[in-house]
């Protein structure tokens, strides 16, 4: 997937972030490639949040080490990354595309309303809401508010998409399909993303490379290449034994 002129997309050196309580990180270390699908595993209560919040420059590291997006010192949210959350990421007072054409806000300024209406459409039509585009969120099943959650994400053209738990809302055939949606984009844009998810089986089947995190605070596990093409097939041997080496290391 990457080469070795690649420079990492974010290099997160001698990190830490402690809250009144918790010491989630700790000194950690760790990169992630550009135009992959990293996707984060681990324990409940971990830190995987936190350190993908802390990805979007929503969460400051304590002193001494830091986050390094593109070789720059990460020092708040950018219009690079955009997160994606399990629920309730969407406006409910605007509709499906009310809520995409708010992606463009920030991004995107000064686009005339035809050129407004030309991208939101086209981003619809990518995630399958066309027929939706006037309906409200709470007229919406899960699957579809997350579509346009992902809609109103990539609308913005974003660098990097960084979800949190995007699909453990939906059951496993709408969850299946939303994988799918995933990689469907991500063939389409090559875009990274940074997914932490508690499915062993979506981290495999979804990303290029894993990471298991754990202990308090979390100690990187095993960094796994996973984009090869044995590791798409939830049947192979290759994906059943990670998966087994995976629940073995996690629980
Ligand atoms: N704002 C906060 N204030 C105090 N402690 C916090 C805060 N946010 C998280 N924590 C604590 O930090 C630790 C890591 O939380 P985090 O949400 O990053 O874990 P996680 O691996 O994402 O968990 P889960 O898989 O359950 O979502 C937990 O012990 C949590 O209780």
């Amino acid at each position: 997937m990457n080469s070795a002129s690649d420079n990492p997309l974010f290099r997160i050196a001698d990190f830490s972030v402690m809250y009144p309580g918790a010491t989630p990180l700790s000194h950690l270390d760790l990169t992630i490639r550009p135009h992959e699908i990293t996707c984060i595993l681990g324990k409940s209560g971990c830190g995987k949040t936190t350190l993908l919040k802390a990805l979007g420059g929503f969460i400051a590291g304590n002193a001494g080490g830091g986050i390094f997006f593109d070789g720059d010192r990460l020092t708040g949210p950018n219009r690079h990354s955009v997160m994606i959350f399990q629920e309730n990421n969407l406006y409910p007072w605007l509709t499906v595309k009310g809520n995409v054409a708010f992606g463009l806000r920030f991004s995107a300024p000064g686009l005339s309303r035809q050129q407004r209406d030309k991208r939101v459409g086209a981003m619809l039509e990518t995630v399958g809401l066309t027929e939706s585009a006037g309906r409200y969120p709470h007229q919406l099943s899960g699957g579809m508010r997350q579509r346009t959650a992902i809609a109103r994400a990539l609308v913005a053209d974003p660098r990097v998409l960084l979800l949190d738990e995007p699909f453990s809302a939906l059951d496993i055939s709408l969850r299946r399909r939303m994988q799918g949606l995933l990689g469907q984009l991500w063939r389409e844009t090559r875009m990274s993303m940074v997914m932490v998810t508690h499915n062993i089986e979506e981290a495999i089947t979804v990303g290029h490379r894993i990471i298991v995190m754990g202990g308090q605070p979390a100690a990187i596990l095993l960094e796994q290449d996973t984009g090869a093409a044995e590791f798409g097939d939830r049947y192979s041997n290759a994906f059943l034994q990670l998966q087994q080496h995976i629940e073995s290391i996690i629980y």
